[in-house]
């Protein structure tokens, strides 16, 4: 049966932030958040996630599809936080498009 609890995506968002605000050594969020070349090393993981995922879906393969989608959802809630937009607001804008 599939995890219908989605809190994971507020946790990793919380523990992104966290890393923004308590930098700690050998994380992969903060060689991210504190990279020299600043925004743009997100921007290119995201934009390598995005090809991966697009990839994962002609390969036809849903296990391969879910695990690159994890990679980009992952590298967009670091862009997120990158530049302070919340998860709300992501959900407001959605919210706004309902019919
Ligand atoms: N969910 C993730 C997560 N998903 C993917 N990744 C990393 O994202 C990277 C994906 O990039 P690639 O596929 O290109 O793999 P790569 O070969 O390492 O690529 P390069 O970065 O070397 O270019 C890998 O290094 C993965 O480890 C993640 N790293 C961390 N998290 C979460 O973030 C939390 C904090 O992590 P740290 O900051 O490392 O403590 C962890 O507890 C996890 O919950």
């Amino acid at each position: 049966m599939p995890d219908t609890d989605l809190s994971i995506f507020d946790e990793l968002y919380g523990i992104i932030e966290d890393r923004k605000k308590n930098p700690v050594e050998n994380s992969y969020v903060c060689s991210l958040l504190n990279h020299r070349k600043g925004i743009d090393k997100i921007l290119e993981k995201v934009g390598e996630e995005a090809v991966e995922t697009i990839l994962a879906v002609k390969s036809g393969k849903k296990e391969d599809i879910i695990y690159e989608s994890s990679d980009l959802l992952f590298h967009l809630m670091v862009m997120f936080v990158a530049e302070g937009i919340t998860l709300e607001e992501i959900a407001t804008e959605l919210k706004k498009r309902r019919k």
